[in-house]
């Protein structure tokens, strides 16, 4: 991608864009969270949620569990995620992902550095970062070689307690100047979503609008195909 000078971004935000005007991005995707916490008929819902459409990524967020239960939890949902061509994420721990063999990790601001973790799990798994509201946090996130960037929360959420609030726009900015996906996170339902798909997410990550639909998983991944489908 085109290199510019602080000066030609800082007049222009779609300076970047205008010379990348034919790069065009794949349509927006679906990236799964899983709940805070699950049991063991879990992996009959991630299936359901699998037939119910596209998704791209599994993020398995499981909070206040040790790694060994985690590692236990992972087994069949990471073969179940293989055999779906949907790429395994670990949230938090490197040394969990490594350990796993996963496609991924998700690393907030305190969960370690990400040159750290490319250094441990190599050049092919993918690295995401948590960069809240920050365009300052996204741009460090690519200079230190993440696969991805997200943005959130969007909107209020219960499954985390949320202090960031960005506005869409900041979507925009970022797909405008770089290549390096970005996801949005937080509060993300069919109804609210229309506006950051508009905007330019790379990806949706979803968590409670897909477990907690009233008629179940299934029809939670497939309540956002509309709205995936509408550029
Ligand atoms: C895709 C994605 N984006 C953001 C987060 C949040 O990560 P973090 O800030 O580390 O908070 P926890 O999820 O660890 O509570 C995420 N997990 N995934
Ligand atoms: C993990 C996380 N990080 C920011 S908001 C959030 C929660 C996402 O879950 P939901 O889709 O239920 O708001
Ligand atoms: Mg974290």
């Amino acid at each position: 991608m085109t290199e510019f000078t602080d000066e030609e971004l800082a007049l222009d935000p779609n300076f970047a864009a205008r010379f990348d005007s034919d790069d065009r991005r794949p349509p927006c995707q679906l990236y799964l969270i899983s709940p805070p916490a699950i049991d063991a008929g879990f992996v009959d819902s991630l299936a359901a949620a699998f037939d119910g459409g596209d998704v791209a990524a599994f993020q398995l967020r499981l909070k206040g569990v040790g790694d060994d239960a985690i590692a236990q939890a992972a087994a069949p949902l990471q073969k179940l995620c293989a055999e779906r061509d949907v790429a395994f994420i670990i949230n938090d721990s490197m040394s969990l992902a490594k350990r796993l063999g996963a496609d991924g990790v998700h690393l907030g601001q305190g969960d370690g550095d990400p040159r750290e973790a490319r250094k441990l799990l190599g050049p092919s798994v993918q690295i995401g970062v948590t960069c809240h509201d920050s365009r300052h946090l996204a741009m460090e996130a690519g200079e230190a070689g993440a696969d991805y960037v997200a943005f959130g929360a969007f909107y209020p959420t219960t499954t985390k307690e949320t202090i960031h609030r960005p506005d869409p726009s900041i979507l925009g900015w970022w797909t405008a100047l770089f290549e390096l996906p970005c996801v949005a996170i937080g509060g993300i339902t069919p109804g609210n979503a229309a506006p950051l798909v508009k905007a330019g997410a790379d990806f949706l990550a979803v968590s409670g609008a897909v477990w907690g639909h009233s008629d179940g998983p299934q029809a939670g991944v497939a309540a956002f195909r509309a709205v995936l489908a509408q550029e």
